[in-house]
């Protein structure tokens, strides 16, 4: 099972304006499509970031992957780490926290093991969450990713989703993500708008919708007395409040006081950030997310750290096409701990999915996890073509929802708080 060639796609596809506390998104979101072949025939694929230094770095590291077993993900991780000798990558877009040297062999290592795990779940015929350990669930359980959003990019004509800007807006978008897929939790994704009128959203969300677990996420714009202000006034109303403030200081500092778990994908990212979150009791969640977490296998140890340290288990996403979407399914189903649903931006990006309609299908908002071989998907190679012409053509190579917000408002500033 000797991988003899891997191919390195970054693709571009449509995305909706979604505001947050950074900006609002570009109209094409990128992703890069790692594919493993091995002298067998067999392949595997992978979905990662498509950032143009994260694209630069996956094509450094994969020339030195090839002669590996396919099964040799250990030595896999070692050799991407000596590829990268040390370098760091950047947030540029300020929503996933800092990165580190580690955790930035653990966000390129991680394609690279999802496609082997492909790989060897084909070669032994059985599906990735068997290569995990085996599904403890059926099905994974997603939460609707609300955002505030604009009705189109401007000058084009409005889509399908129509505008989003106050808590009625809100309200009837999550009316259409929940009639379309089922799903049966809510996360709205805030530090859009002051704190005062994001409350009253998710007061009108649990209004119409009154048993339905609701989060709220501002990306850290707000100062740990803001967000202390923000607790008490949804005391009872959230299940868990996301990175209300920066920095473990400032989450440890909310979460005194909070009187509802505090979770986070931005102040602990990497494997070194546990012990000084854990220190000073920072988050009782974390959000597991395999594409920075160093793939399935290094996301299940976070799973049982967090066990041992009575921590919850989340998900988290960013856009992302369905190559990820299996595997955070095969993943979750293989997690006994990850007892909330998941987060995916996938509705908002599914239309120009390159994987072939059937096996990753929302089912009561949940995904049946597939159970064909490897993740159980297969590639449409047409699509994917296309979307690396999309790549070529679309003239972004760097996510900048800061840089795309101020062509609009010139006077917009990106601040962290911000209220
Ligand atoms: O939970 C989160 O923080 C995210 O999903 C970060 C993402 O980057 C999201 O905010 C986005 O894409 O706008
Ligand atoms: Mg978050």
């Amino acid at each position: 099972m000797t991988i003899t060639d891997i191919v390195v796609t970054p693709i571009a596809f449509r995305d909706p304006p979604l505001l947050n506390s950074a900006g609002v998104h570009e109209p094409w979101a990128l992703r890069t499509i790692v594919e493993i072949r091995t002298d067998s025939g067999i392949f595997g694929f992978g979905e990662t970031y498509g950032d143009i230094a994260h694209v630069e770095r996956l094509r450094a590291v994969a020339p030195t992957l090839i002669g590996l077993d396919a099964f040799a993900i250990g030595p896999m991780h070692q050799r991407v780490a000596e590829a990268l000798r040390g370098q760091t990558g950047d947030d540029r877009h300020g929503l996933t926290g800092k990165i580190s040297a580690p955790g930035t062999i653990d966000r390129v290592y991680s394609p690279f093991e999802v496609a082997c795990l492909d790989i060897q779940g084909k070669a032994v015929g059985r599906p990735v969450v068997d290569l995990l350990g085996g599904a403890v669930r059926d099905a994974v359980p997603y939460s609707a990713y609300l955002f505030y959003k604009w009705a189109g990019h401007p000058g084009d004509e409005p889509d399908q989703w129509g505008e989003a800007i106050d808590p009625a807006g809100v309200v009837a978008e999550a009316r259409t993500l929940i009639n379309q897929y089922g799903f049966g939790s809510i996360k709205l994704k805030g530090g859009v708008f002051p704190p005062e009128q994001e409350i009253e959203a998710i007061r009108a969300l649990r209004d119409a919708f009154p048993n339905i677990p609701l989060r709220l996420d501002p990306n850290a714009a707000w100062t740990p007395e803001s967000s202390l202000k923000v607790a008490e006034a949804l005391n009872g109303v959230l299940e868990y409040l996301e990175d209300p403030a920066p920095e473990i200081a400032g989450m440890a500092e909310v979460a005194a006081k909070a009187p509802m778990p505090l979770a986070t994908n931005m102040c602990v990212v990497s494997f070194e950030h546990i012990a000084p979150a854990v220190a000073v009791n920072a988050v009782q969640v974390i959000l597991s997310d395999h594409h920075y977490w160093g793939g399935l296998r290094r996301s299940s140890h976070l799973a049982s750290i967090c066990d041992t340290f009575g921590i919850g288990l989340s998900m988290h996403s960013n856009s992302h096409l369905g190559i990820s979407l299996a595997a955070m399914t095969h993943l979750a189903a293989a997690t006994p701990n990850l007892n909330y649903a998941c987060d995916t931006h996938y509705p908002w990006n599914a239309a120009d999915d390159l994987v072939v309609p059937g096996a990753l299908t929302f089912v009561d908002g949940s995904i049946p996890v597939p159970t064909g071989p490897g993740l159980g998907i297969e590639i449409d190679r047409d699509i994917l073509a296309r979307l690396a012409e999309n790549y070529r053509t679309c003239g972004i190579v760097q996510r900048d929802d800061t840089g795309y917000m101020q062509r609009f408002d010139p006077t917009y500033e990106r601040k962290r708080p911000r209220w």
